[in-house]
């Protein structure tokens, strides 16, 4: 479960199924007038070996949620844990370690380096590292991830889902407790997206992976085990075992309720009452 945990005593996180954890978790940008409060005070646990989603309207904070649970934004607000490690806090250096030893990321342009094959892509961050691989486990990735006969070929000789897949790789290679992906199938067609989501699912299923993805996308949330509905830089809401029509339901909600407040062209009672700015 996620939210629901949140009377647990935090930070205990280490052998208790939970990957990453966050209590009161606060983040402004700006200052003034201009400040924008992206996340107010998220409370959220993700399992460990679970696919998360995490979907919302634009604007809501899901990329600034992500970036704060992975260590890549500091927070203004609360604390954040991963396993049993409290990040927040920790010194730029210690983090940096934390973030390559421990967490795996994919994000919507793949970021290969485009003079490197494939499988150099894929070791680069633990070359730079300097750790050696598991082989076995690499092997299991590069076949679960059907890149064997791949391995040779540069980003520009590969098409769009084979390119997503080496990301896919090089995020799993060091077999991270924790894959954040940010719209991984965003620059996809259907069909290589869909592929996408199946990898992250087996890298779940048989890898045993915790893995955290913000998509905008219903479909790309029904393969997810739970999905984690924020608006207005909070999370109202969770669906486990998602179908695409009951998210796309869900989610048009946001969009009744948002035009509700807006007092544009809502009809009251339209929405579903759980999106108000004054809920909780
Ligand atoms: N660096 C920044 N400086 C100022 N405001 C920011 C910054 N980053 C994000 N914001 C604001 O914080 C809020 C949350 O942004 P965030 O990118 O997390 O939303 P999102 O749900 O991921 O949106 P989208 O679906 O459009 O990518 C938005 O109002 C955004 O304008």
């Amino acid at each position: 479960m996620s939210t629901a945990a949140a009377e647990q005593i935090p930070g205990r996180a280490e052998g208790d199924g939970i990957a990453a954890r966050a209590r009161g978790l606060t983040k402004a940008y700006g200052s003034g007038e201009t400040a924008v409060l992206a996340l107010d005070s998220v409370d959220v646990d993700i399992a460990r070996g679970r696919f998360t989603a995490v979907m919302g309207p634009s604007g809501s904070g899901k990329s600034t949620l992500m970036h704060c649970l992975a260590g890549l934004d500091t927070v203004s607000a609360g604390q954040v844990w991963l396993g049993g490690t409290e990040i927040t806090g920790l010194k730029d250096r210690e983090l940096t370690r934390l973030r390559r030893d421990r967490i795996g990321f994919m994000f919507q342009s793949f970021n290969l380096i485009p003079t490197l094959n494939a499988a150099e892509n894929i070791t680069l961050p633990m070359d730079i590292a300097g750790q050696k691989p598991d082989q076995k486990w690499l092997d299991q990735v590069i076949d679960t991830l059907g890149l064997r006969e791949r391995l040779k070929h540069r980003p520009a000789q590969l098409s769009g889902g084979q390119q997503q897949r080496v990301a896919c790789a090089r995020a799993l290679a060091s077999r991270p407790e924790l894959i954040f992906a940010d719209e991984p199938t965003g620059n996809l067609d259907s069909r290589a997206g869909l592929e996408v989501l199946g990898f992250l699912r087996e890298a779940v299923d048989e890898l045993g992976q915790t893995v955290v993805m913000v998509t905008h996308d219903p479909g790309a949330a029904a393969h997810s085990d739970l999905v984690l509905f924020l608006a207005d830089g909070r999370i109202v809401d969770e669906m486990e075992r998602p179908s695409a029509e009951a998210v796309l339901e869900r989610m048009k909600r946001f969009d009744t309720a948002r035009v509700t407040f807006d007092g544009e062209r809502g009809t009251p009672g339209g929405g579903s009452g759980d999106v108000t700015p004054d809920k909780d």
